[in-house]
């Protein structure tokens, strides 16, 4: 039987704002597999960037229960949040998210200096992963003289060099031509299959669901199998 890497258990989130609330998710539960490559579609404003926050445990749901790796994290304090994220979950944005000043390599490098002290180990780790992600020759650049698919892929070399159990992808392709899009999302595939990572992608792109080992479409605040 599959192990379950994340259980979402009648989650619910509103957003309260001075004008009105906005209830986005509805009692929404769902079983993530360890190993998984869960694409999430749904139109615009459906609520896949709220609920891969709360997926990705950036934000806390209005209601319900989240269990991370069998432990139920729903009411843990920050302080566990922020160390369970840093060991556990890499993520890839649509904007990509790298720290101008800083070259491809040093974006690598820097989350794993909050873990480890080896700079041996994070210097080879950094390198390995810019390598596998095609970026071998130009990881010493820094993002503007990087394209927009070299950029995500420094991006994604940064969401896996820690080890982590999960990879939360918010859209990752939306930024990039249709050519540079399959060639992501392909590289993400091959990645979730080298290294067993559980991926979970929002997108709108129909293209990117066939990549997915399950498709999920989110409706008026639940999950729905998509065909
Ligand atoms: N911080 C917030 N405060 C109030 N409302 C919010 C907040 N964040 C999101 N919303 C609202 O929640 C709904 C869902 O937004 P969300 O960004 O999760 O959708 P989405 O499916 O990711 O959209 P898109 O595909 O356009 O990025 C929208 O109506 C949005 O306006």
């Amino acid at each position: 039987m599959t192990k379950v890497l994340i259980e979402l258990k009648q989650v619910s989130k509103t957003y309260e704002t001075a004008a009105e609330q906005v209830h986005v998710l509805r009692d929404l539960s769902c079983n993530i597999c360890y190993g998984d490559f869960l694409v999430i579609a749904g139109a615009s404003g459906s609520g896949k960037s709220t609920l891969l926050n709360i997926i990705g445990c950036i934000d806390k749901p209005s209601s319900g229960n989240i269990v991370f790796a069998g432990k139920d994290i729903t009411a843990v304090r920050l302080e566990d949040l922020n160390l369970l994220r840093l060991k556990n979950i890499g993520y890839v944005f649509q904007s990509f998210n790298l720290i101008p000043v800083l070259s491809g390599y040093e974006n690598v490098e820097f989350p794993l200096l909050f873990s480890s002290s080896d700079k041996k180990a994070i210097r080879e780790k950094a390198e390995q992963m810019l390598v596998r992600v095609g970026l071998g020759n130009r990881m010493h650049y820094v993002p503007a003289r990087l394209s927009g698919g070299q950029r995500q892929r420094v991006a994604i070399a940064r969401a896996l060099a820690g080890n982590p159990l999960l990879v939360i992808a918010d859209e990752p392709t939306a930024s990039l031509d249709a050519d540079t899009a399959v060639s992501i999302v392909q590289l993400l595939k091959d990645l979730n299959e080298e290294y067993g990572v559980t991926i979970v992608l929002a997108t709108h792109d129909p293209l990117i669901m066939r990549y997915a080992s399950t498709k999920l479409f989110l409706k008026e605040g639940h999950l729905v199998d998509a065909h």
